[in-house]
């Protein structure tokens, strides 16, 4: 291991390796915050009359039990009947012993049972509300989060919390209730020998709390490290052809030595930390041992404590360890759960900017007549993408949208889709602005078509009727029939029952396109959206998408995002854009007539397939 290089060494030696920088933003642990627990404890409410008191009624049970037994041990069984060798109280003894036990092992199976369930459902109702409320956020939102970040909150920080509330709440009420009984016991029993025998209390809370720490924080360290390795491995493996054929990997194996070292540094001294733990419990049960033993003896001897009392004694202290060491566990996940929770509650807090009124109206046999009226629109303050555009669209047109790439084409789609809200002007439809109409009944009359199809897992059947639920088979083959789908569907092996993984990977980009052809046409909106595939697909599959889009489009307005000649020049009108402004629109024979940036496009373009 000497050999191996640290990553931030091997980032000095090799700069160009800085691009292997993995941040890690998530803070593992924060300080204790009441507010934030007092929300976190709001999500017991609905068990606060069922559940909970149940737990916390047979957690007591068993701790009462559990406290009870050594004195009874002590100054009855061994003080009384033993002493006294009276075989009849020792009878009743054993058998009431025996009756507490049984008491103690029924009360225990219920806490674990309905603890564990109430902490399974405050998990489920939490990842279950986090969810929904990030479904219902907008578009702006999910463009400044990755996928993996928003996963991580909703799987890893719920987790997170999950032992918090299986475990932490009714272990941290019992082993406040067990501490404080046993330091009673020990001082009802005999003062002066509880007040040598707590001597080791410190001892043990230092354990507990700072050495605990010191080696929690080891574990977390690790944790970032292996993070970074799987940040590392996970970029090699998929970058591998890449690598290759650059021929970096010696430089990418020096940099996997580099991490992987680190990583044996941090588990080395987290293994070393943890093992002083066990050694050092052993030591204060030891020395509270021999406290007891020595002293204990003396208060014997000079007839100051009876022998019965010296056994319970040892029993609370044998159970002394146990709700300290828990508490300190508690404490660390209380502090974990703070900056989940934080997390977790961050989204919760966030509200979507697309927001629908009170009073907001529902379409009624939308028409599909859209107009943009001196719309401005910036995704960021600083950078407009549309500057005062106004438009119409007639119900049942077809327009085309064209213009360089980042011209604004994908952002007035947004817009009507409602995906985002215009910084200045009103996009209407059928006359009515969209911000005074409710979302869903916008969205029910539209459908997008993207360059990315995206297919869901399941079968070819399911992802066709995502258009349409409620759409029966026969209808979902006819939508397929009309948009020449059929054809290359029978010929999978199970037809339209065979499964496809998420993405559609079995499938081509012309296949792909065809399933969201027939997808949207079985929603049979009023409006489409076609963000067209740039993708090269051969020329017979081009046909049979023109052939497919032309039934697509038949009396809905249309909105497409136009790449290919072919669907452009049969547009009833078409929009040339440009830095987020119209430059020209008309048809195809009038821009062509202009002579302007469309004819310019289009003579580009055929220069372009002469070359070819
Ligand atoms: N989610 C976003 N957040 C911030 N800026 C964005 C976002 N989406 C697009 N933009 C910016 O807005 C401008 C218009 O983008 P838009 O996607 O509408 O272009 P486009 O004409 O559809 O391009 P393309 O043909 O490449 O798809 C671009 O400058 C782009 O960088």
């Amino acid at each position: 291991m000497a050999k191996s290089i640290s990553a931030n060494q091997s980032k000095k030696k090799s700069p160009h390796l800085n691009r292997f920088y993995y941040p890690l933003d998530q803070a593992v642990e924060k300080p204790f915050n009441w507010k934030q627990m007092l929300r976190l404890l709001n999500y017991l409410k609905p068990y606060v009359k069922t559940l909970m008191p149940a737990a916390i009624a047979v957690m007591l049970i068993s701790t009462i039990v559990r406290l009870v037994v050594p004195v009874i041990i002590g100054t009855w069984v061994i003080d009384k009947a033993i002493t006294e060798q009276n075989v009849s109280l020792l009878t009743y003894l054993i058998i009431g012993i025996s009756v507490l036990y049984l008491v103690s092992f029924i009360a225990n199976k219920y806490r674990i049972k309905w603890v564990n369930i109430l902490g399974q459902r405050v998990i489920h109702d939490l990842r279950k509300s986090l969810f929904s409320h990030v479904q219902r956020l907008s578009h702006n939102f999910f463009d400044s989060r990755s996928a993996g970040s928003i996963l991580v909150r909703i799987l890893n920080d719920v987790n997170s919390l999950q032992e918090l509330f299986t475990n932490g709440i009714i272990n941290l009420l019992m082993d406040i209730v067990l501490l404080t009984g046993i330091i009673v016991m020990l001082f009802v029993l005999s003062p002066p020998l509880a007040l040598a025998v707590l001597i080791i209390l410190p001892i043990m809370f230092f354990i507990s709390t700072k050495l605990r720490r010191t080696i929690r924080r080891s574990w977390q360290d690790v944790r970032i490290q292996k993070s970074r390795l799987n940040s590392h491995l996970n970029e090699s493996m998929q970058g591998i052809r890449i690598t290759q054929s650059f021929s970096q990997e010696k430089e990418n194996t020096e940099f996997f030595d580099g991490v992987n070292g680190d990583n044996y540094e941090k588990e080395r001294v987290a293994m070393k930390k943890s093992a002083y733990f066990g050694p050092f419990v052993e030591m204060s049960n030891a020395i509270g041992t021999v406290i007891l033993i020595s002293y204990g003896a003396h208060l014997i001897i000079n007839g100051s404590i009876q022998i019965g009392i010296f056994v319970s004694f040892a029993f609370y202290l044998g159970m002394f360890w146990e709700p300290i060491s828990r508490l300190g566990q508690i404490y660390n996940q209380l502090l974990v759960a703070m900056a989940s929770s934080e997390r977790i509650f961050e989204f919760l807090d966030e509200q979507p900017n697309v927001k629908e009124k009170e009073n907001a109206q529902t379409f009624k046999d939308m028409k599909g007549h859209i107009v943009f009226d001196h719309v401005q629109f910036a995704y960021n303050e600083d950078r407009i993408a549309l500057h005062e555009i106004s438009l119409e669209m007639k119900p049942g047109q077809t327009v085309a949208l064209v213009g360089h790439t980042g011209s604004g084409k994908t952002t007035i789609a947004n817009l009507i889709s409602r995906f985002y809200d215009p910084t200045q002007g009103s996009v209407k439809i059928d006359g009515h602005d969209l911000r005074d109409m409710r979302l869903d009944s916008l969205r029910t009359n539209i459908s997008v078509v993207l360059q990315d199809t995206f297919i869901f897992s399941g079968t070819i059947m399911e992802n066709i009727r995502f258009g349409r639920p409620d759409a029966s088979d026969e209808e979902v083959k006819e939508a397929a029939r009309v948009v020449g789908a059929d054809d290359f569907i029978k010929r999978l092996n199970n037809g339209y029952e065979t499964e496809v993984e998420e993405r559609g990977n079995i499938l081509s980009a012309g296949e792909r396109q065809l399933l969201s052809f027939a997808r949207a046409l079985l929603a049979d909106p009023r409006i489409l959206i076609l963000d067209e595939a740039t993708a090269s697909i051969d020329t017979e599959t081009e046909v049979m998408i023109q052939t497919a889009l032309k039934r697509l489009l038949q009396g809905r307005t249309a909105i497409m995002i136009a790449h290919r000649l072919s669907t452009i020049r049969e547009a009833d009108n078409i929009i040339v854009l440009e830095h987020g402004k119209i430059l020209e629109q008309g048809n195809h024979d009038e821009l062509m007539k202009h002579g302007g940036e469309y004819y310019d496009l289009v003579k580009s373009q055929f220069e372009m397939l002469d070359a070819l």
